[in-house]
């Protein structure tokens, strides 16, 4: 059994301002998708967890230890990557992943082999002897993943991975993490919301530091029912309605561009309901809150 509890979770940088204010959260094994806008506080939950940064009031627990006062319990299983994470150019993959793994401590001995499983797992086998300077932004975030796999993590920690990779290496990735949720807990921070569609069954947002919602993607998404349409309106309005309404999204039609609003009512008589998908009923969410998505 596997359980990471966060009890009122706070962390302030300067005396007032809170980053993270009162997160309360229980999860176990899984993919759980954190979402939120630039600035919510995702980052430095993320480093609250991960033990880099200690919470200003409240408690984490590891599997029932508080781990402000004892992270090693934490560390010795969790896999992070961060969001600035860097490789050396001139190293290969397997170079820079046995480097990282004597780094880590994990015995000589057993080097070689856990190095060529976390190559296997992230599909680098067949490339791990090129230089990393070679290696394309999806395979470098792979080589990122690998690292956080060499000691075998139970808790996975991985922030904004998926900024700057092609739609191919997404998809890619987001599959790697959903494979390896298995009995791990996987903890993935975006703002995008496709990447939460993709790989995780669970969905925690955050806006402003705090916790918005948490639960299952699809029942955020009944609960934006009624709230979404669809309107078809002249390009030239477009700046306007824009300015006017929430809207998700807008696509170029041969009659004008079809927007998606979301809203407590109809944007116009001749907009049509629309059936609530999770970019919506995120953006609803973030509009009953009263934040900028
Ligand atoms: N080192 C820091 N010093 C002071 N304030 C900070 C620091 N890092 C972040 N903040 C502030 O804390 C709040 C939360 O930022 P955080 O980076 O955790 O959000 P985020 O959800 O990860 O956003 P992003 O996707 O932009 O990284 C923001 O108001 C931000 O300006």
């Amino acid at each position: 059994m596997l359980e990471l509890s966060l009890e009122s979770v706070s962390y302030s940088y300067r005396r007032g301002h809170l980053a993270v204010s009162d997160v309360g959260l229980t999860l176990g094994t899984g993919v759980v998708g954190l979402l939120g806008p630039n600035g919510a506080g995702k980052s430095t939950l993320m480093r609250v967890l991960s033990t880099l940064a200690r919470a200003s009031t409240g408690r984490v627990l590891w599997c029932g230890e508080d781990i402000a006062r004892k992270p090693d319990a934490l560390r010795r299983e969790l896999g992070y990557l961060p969001q600035d994470f860097g490789v050396y150019e001139a190293l290969s993959a397997r170079e820079f992943l046995a480097f990282l793994a004597a780094v880590k401590g994990l015995p000589a001995r057993s080097v070689a082999g856990r190095v060529d499983a976390c190559l296997e797992m992230v599909g680098l086998h067949d490339v791990a002897d090129r230089r990393l300077g070679d290696y394309s932004g999806g395979m470098r975030q792979r080589v990122g993943i690998a690292q956080a796999l060499l000691n075998d993590p139970r808790l996975l920690i991985v922030d904004e991975p998926t900024v700057g990779l092609d739609p191919e290496e997404r998809a890619r990735f987001r599959h790697l993490l959903a494979e390896l949720a298995g009995q791990r807990l996987v903890i993935l921070s975006t703002h995008i919301v496709s990447d939460i569609e993709a790989s995780a069954g669970e969905l925690a947002v955050m806006a402003g530091g705090r916790l918005r919602y948490h639960g299952a993607p699809e029942t955020l998404i009944a609960a934006a029912a009624g709230h979404a349409w669809s309107w078809t309106i002249p390009s030239d309005r477009l700046a306007d309605v824009r300015a006017r309404f929430r809207i998700s999204r807008a696509q170029r039609r041969a009659q004008g561009v079809e927007v998606r609003v979301v809203g407590e009512r109809a944007p116009s008589a001749d907009a049509m309901p629309a059936i609530p998908d999770l970019e919506d009923a995120y953006l609803w969410l973030l509009h009953r809150a009263g934040v900028e998505a």
